[in-house]
C-alpha cells in the first residue's frame, strides 16, 4: 500500500483556519495510477503535498508505504520523502541553471558532495539527462538555460527529473496545463509508462477531464476539500462530472454603482 488516509483533515495554517481537506478516506495501492479531478480550489494541490509529506495533517490517520510519516524522526521522514517525487505545477528551477544540471539534480541524494559540486561544472551524466529529456520531447534543450524555456518546457524539464529519480510514487500536479494536445498526450504517456515500468504509484491532478477519463483507470473527484467520488472510469458518468463542476463557471463581474470602472481597472493591475 502506498497511501492510506482515514478521516484525514488538513488545514493550511495551524490553529484557527478552516480545513482545506475534510475527513478524506483514500487507499492507493503500490503501482496504482489515478487522476485527481475537481474545480479550482477543490484541494488537489493540498492533497498532493499532503501525500508528499509536505503538509502535516490536522486530524485523522495517514500512512505512506505503511508508516506514519509524522511519527517518524526527522531523518526517517526525510528518507521516506526521498521515495516520493512531487512535481509541482510551477517547478522551482534555479533560473540561470542549464537544463542538464537541473535534470541531474534528481541524482543529488545519491552523490557525494564532491561529485555534486563537480557536476555543476561538468555534468556527471549528460546522456541520462538527454535520454530523459527526449522522452518528454525536449532532446534539443539539454544545454539551454532554464530561464529561457517556455512554461510548458519548464514543466517537462521538471518531469524529466522524475525519470532520473528513484522514487516509488509520483505525485504530479497538473503536468499538462501549459501543453498543446500532442505534447499533453506524450507527457501523460511517458509518466504512465515510467510508473508502470518501475511499479511506481502515480497520482496526477488534471484540469483536462477528458484526458483524465481517457488515460486513467481510476478517477477521484474532489470538491470543496471532500472526495465526491472515487471510481473506476467506466463508472464515472457525464452527470457526475457535471455535478463535480456545477456552478464553477466564472460569473461576469458587476461593478457596484458607487465605484467608477476606471478605479477598478487600475486596482486590477496590482
Ligand atoms: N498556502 C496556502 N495558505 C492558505 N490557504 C491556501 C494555501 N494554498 C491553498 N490554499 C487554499 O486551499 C484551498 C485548496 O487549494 P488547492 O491549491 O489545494 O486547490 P486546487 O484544487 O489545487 O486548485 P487549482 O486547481 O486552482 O490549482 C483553496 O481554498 C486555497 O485558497
Amino acid at each position: 500500500m502506498s497511501f492510506k488516509l482515514d478521516n484525514l483533515t488538513v488545514r493550511h495554517l495551524a490553529g484557527g483556519t478552516a480545513p482545506v481537506l475534510h475527513g478524506l478516506d483514500l487507499n492507493v495501492e503500490q503501482g496504482e495510477q489515478l487522476a485527481l479531478i475537481g474545480p479550482s480550489g477543490a484541494g488537489k494541490t493540498t492533497l498532493l503535498s499532503t501525500l508528499a509529506c509536505a503538509h502535516r495533517p490536522a486530524a485523522g490517520s495517514f500512512t505512506v508505504f505503511g508508516e506514519d510519516p509524522w511519527a517518524l524522526s526527522h531523518a526517517a521522514r526525510h528518507a521516506l520523502r526521498a521515495r516520493l517525487f512531487l512535481a509541482p505545477q510551477t517547478p522551482p528551477l534555479p533560473p540561470r541553471q542549464r537544463v542538464v544540471t537541473a535534470v541531474l539534480a534528481a541524482r543529488l541524494p545519491h552523490w557525494s558532495v564532491w561529485k555534486a559540486l563537480a557536476s555543476l561544472f561538468r555534468p556527471a551524466d549528460p546522456d541520462a539527462a538527454h535520454d530523459a529529456l527526449v522522452r518528454f520531447g525536449l532532446g534539443d534543450k539539454l544545454y539551454a538555460r532554464v530561464d529561457r524555456l517556455s512554461g510548458g518546457e519548464r514543466q517537462r524539464c521538471s518531469l524529466a527529473r522524475l525519470l532520473l529519480s528513484t522514487a516509488d510514487a509520483f505525485l504530479v500536479d497538473e503536468p499538462i496545463s501549459a501543453l498543446d494536445p500532442a505534447l499533453a498526450r506524450l507527457t501523460l504517456a511517458t509518466l504512465q509508462a515510467e510508473a508502470a515500468a518501475r511499479n511506481a504509484t502515480l497520482v496526477c491532478s488534471l484540469h483536462q477531464v477528458e484526458m483524465a477519463r481517457a488515460h486513467f483507470d481510476r478517477l477521484v473527484g474532489l470538491r470543496d476539500g471532500r472526495i465526491v467520488f472515487d471510481l473506476p472510469r467506466a463508472r464515472v458518468t457525464d452527470a457526475m462530472i457535471a455535478a463535480l463542476y456545477e456552478n464553477e463557471t466564472v460569473l461576469p463581474h458587476v461593478h457596484p454603482p458607487h465605484e467608477p470602472p476606471e478605479r477598478i481597472a487600475v486596482g486590477a493591475c496590482f
